[in-house]
């Protein structure tokens, strides 16, 4: 017998033996288990429901794939992904309690870790109150609606390209990073844009730091952003000791919010608002940018297809916007009373946010034993919900699958439609989104009208929605 033999010999008797051990190890935990655990299964040892969610999530039919268990096991079930087991919540009460934060954090992969060491994303305690406080306060209404000239600026330098996603990607990416780097955005932009699609797709991948792998370009990605910025801002962060008190965080005299983020998080730890040094505050700008611009670029591209969908639809958005642009001069900019009058093109986003779910769910981790509907919820375990399950309800949303803005001029119940999340660790950019898509589609149809190449591109998600071929568009000057 050769050696290849042997050890093929030996690897088909052990492997089969130790996971038959794994096997039996867990369902003797768990039929000792003094807990009352939800129905369901953990199933195959370690990889779990992994590799079955992908593939649904790959096939744009986790929906399905929810609903199946939902249908097998009722409202609450555990499951095991990504190595942990985790229980599947269904339904408004279930978002509600998942997004009400009593018991459960944010569930922080170990690669968001190694990628965005110090940030929103991985804090918890007394640090996330500070910086969830600053970011509320940066984002806040007042302070987006000074972004509104900026982002009309983004628009127009963006707005004569033709494939949706991409151009959709470029544009987020280019406003948030006017908002977080200020004077620095073009240098960031240019010469760290690869390096932030990078760190963006490394985010969901698994920690394992060989040559070739997502995370590796990702922890690649990562160092030279870091560098880079950090560089950028020492020379800030000395300068803006010198601004007198206030200076930083108040509107520029023009009214456009000339504040960068990062200047702001500066001036904010002169007045005690925090304690984040500059390296902190550099991968809190790294969080945002990928908190932004991988979200609000899947909302405008899957906006433009279902636009190109649904002739009647376009035909009220324009109306709307030609309105809006009667009694502009062709150079004036978009102001926020603009922005406020673009109801229906904005009921339109929510109609493409509840099919289209930018974020798929919300993940948490419960820090102690929990109980929800008589089960429990060991310390240690995952708690998922998603958004689909209510979106797509026909209990909540007649005709779920039906594309029809109009639905949102009526009441929503509570908890039904939430792609934002909810809570205290609800979306703090929600406002900020909204306004971008609005002046990049006031731009959009106001100046032309489109046809989709693959009128049935389908889409998967990666985990956010994606067209498979970037969904490519026929662009031509509108005719007025
Ligand atoms: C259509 C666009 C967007 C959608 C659908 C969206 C959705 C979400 C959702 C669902 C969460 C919470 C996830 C959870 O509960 O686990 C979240 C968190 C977050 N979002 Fe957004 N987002 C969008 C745009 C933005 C923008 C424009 C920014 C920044 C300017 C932003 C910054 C963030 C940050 C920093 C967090 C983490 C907050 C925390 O951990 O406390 N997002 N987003």
């Amino acid at each position: 017998m050769d050696f290849t033999t042997l050890v093929t010999a030996l690897l088909s008797l052990t492997v089969p033996a130790v996971l038959i051990y794994l096997l039996a190890e867990r369902l003797r935990r768990c039929r000792r288990s003094p807990y009352n655990l939800p129905p369901g299964d953990l199933g195959v040892p370690v990889v779990g429901h992994t590799l079955s969610l992908l593939d649904a999530l790959r096939r744009n039919a986790d929906l399905e794939w929810f609903r199946a268990r939902v249908r097998r096991y009722g409202q609450v079930s555990r499951m095991s992904v990504l190595g942990s087991p985790t229980v599947l919540l269904a339904g408004p009460a279930a978002n509600r309690f998942v997004g009400g934060g009593g018991g459960l954090v944010l569930t922080q992969t170990s690669a968001l870790r190694a990628l965005v060491g110090r940030s929103v994303l991985t804090f918890a305690g007394d640090e996330l109150r500070q910086v969830r406080g600053a970011l509320q306060a940066y984002l806040r209404a007042e302070m987006v609606r000074r972004y509104v000239c900026k982002m009309d600026g983004e628009v127009r330098r963006h707005i004569d390209v033709s494939w949706v996603m991409p151009l959709a990607r470029d544009l987020s990416f280019g406003i948030i990073c006017s908002v977080v780097f200020g004077e620095h955005a073009s240098l960031v932009r240019d010469a760290l844009g690869e390096d932030f699609v990078a760190l963006g797709k490394a985010v969901m991948s698994f920690p394992v730091r060989l040559p070739f792998t997502r995370f590796s370009k990702g922890m690649d990605a990562s160092a030279r952003i870091r560098r880079a910025i950090t560089a950028m801002f020492r020379k800030r962060e000395e300068a803006s000791s010198l601004l007198p008190q206030g200076a930083a965080a108040a509107p520029s005299s023009d009214g456009t919010g000339d504040t960068d983020f990062i200047t702001y998080m500066l001036k904010l730890r002169s007045q005690g608002g925090h304690s984040l040094s500059l390296e902190d505050i550099v991968d809190n700008a790294m969080g945002l940018v990928i908190g932004a611009h991988g979200t609000t670029s899947v909302l405008i591209a899957f906006m433009t297809r279902y636009l190109a969908n649904q002739p009647h639809v376009l035909d009220k958005v324009t109306r709307e916007q030609d309105e809006i642009a009667a009694n502009k001069g062709p150079d004036d900019a978009l102001t926020w009373n603009d922005v406020a009058r673009m109801k229906y093109t904005w009921r339109v986003a929510m109609e493409t946010q509840r099919i289209v779910p930018p974020v798929f769910g919300s993940f948490r981790t419960a820090v102690r034993d929990l109980e929800y509907q008589g089960y429990h919820i060991p310390k240690g375990w995952k708690v998922f919900a998603a958004q689909s399950i209510t979106h797509m309800d026909g209990n909540f949303f007649h005709e779920p699958t039906k594309f029809d803005p109009c639905r949102f001029e009526k009441f929503v119940p509570p908890y039904c439609f939430m792609p934002f999340g909810g809570g205290p660790r609800m979306c703090p950019g929600n406002e900020f989104a909204r306004v971008e898509t609005l002046v990049a589609m006031h731009y959009l149809v106001r100046k032309f009208r489109w046809k989709l190449c693959c009128t049935e591109e389908a889409y998967i998600r990666d985990p956010k929605p994606a067209p498979v071929n970037g969904l490519p568009i026929e662009l031509e000057p509108r005719r007025i």
